[in-house]
């Protein structure tokens, strides 16, 4: 699914990740790491946000850096701490999203439904609680027909019911539409909805891929 080519990411003079070449296959995948290890940095560079040295590939021939927008419209991410322009509405912020992705308002209105942002979605997003910010992300995360969804820190902030909400729609999508996921989470996941999960480990400096799914250990 995801193929890295001499990866590498500096910041300045310090070596944050230096991976090289390695790939990742289609699947769900739980990204662990001691806190600086950089799951961030690795998460925000697979989003195209953050420059790198090397390369990206997704099905081994979309280039983030040949192909930046086509890459970017397949790829959708949610930030751990999310930062949205405080004046715009959650609405307005959906819209957005549905037009640059794609998207359809049904499936949308479905998402906000479900995670329980339906009373809340029409208010400025400054006046959103953590939570609420937390959640208009995660909706904005599945919007369009993403190939690859990357959370980072999904599970923080969110109430029992909405973890339940979320790990439902990552079951389904993954089962209904074939998407993968890189999440990064200090909490555990909840093996009896993430059934297929395999886990990536950042240290020093690199990925360990550890291949057994997560329900069998
Ligand atoms: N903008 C930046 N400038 C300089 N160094 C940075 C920057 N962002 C991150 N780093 C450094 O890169 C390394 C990886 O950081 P990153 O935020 O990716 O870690 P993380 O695994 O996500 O950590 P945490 O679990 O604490 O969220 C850390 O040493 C951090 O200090």
């Amino acid at each position: 699914m995801l193929k890295l080519q001499k990866f590498r990411k500096r910041y300045g003079s310090y070596a944050a990740l230096n991976i090289g070449d390695i790939e990742i296959p289609s699947g769900i995948f739980w990204i662990q790491g001691s806190n600086g290890s950089g799951k961030s940095t690795f998460l925000k560079a697979l989003a195209g946000v953050l420059a790198f040295d090397g390369d990206i590939l997704l099905d081994g021939v979309l280039s983030i850096k040949k192909q930046p927008v086509r890459y970017r419209s397949t790829v959708n991410f949610a930030e751990a701490e999310p930062l949205f322009p405080e004046f715009l509405t959650g609405t307005e912020m959906v819209r957005l999203f549905i037009e640059a992705k794609g998207g359809s308002p049904d499936q949308t209105d479905r998402y906000v439904e479900n995670i329980g942002m339906a009373p809340h979605i029409h208010r400025s997003i400054g006046s959103f609680s953590s939570g609420m910010v937390k959640k208009l992300s995660l909706i904005l995360a599945f919007i369009g027909k993403p190939q690859l969804i990357l959370l980072d820190e999904p599970l923080i902030t969110l109430d029992a019911l909405s973890l339940d909400v979320l790990y439902s729609w990552i079951q389904e999508a993954n089962r209904d539409h074939g998407v993968s996921f890189l999440l990064s989470s200090h909490q555990s996941l909840n093996t009896d909805f993430v059934k297929d999960a395999s886990e990536i480990v950042v240290e020093n400096k690199t990925l360990n891929l550890l291949n057994d799914p997560l329900v069998n250990k």
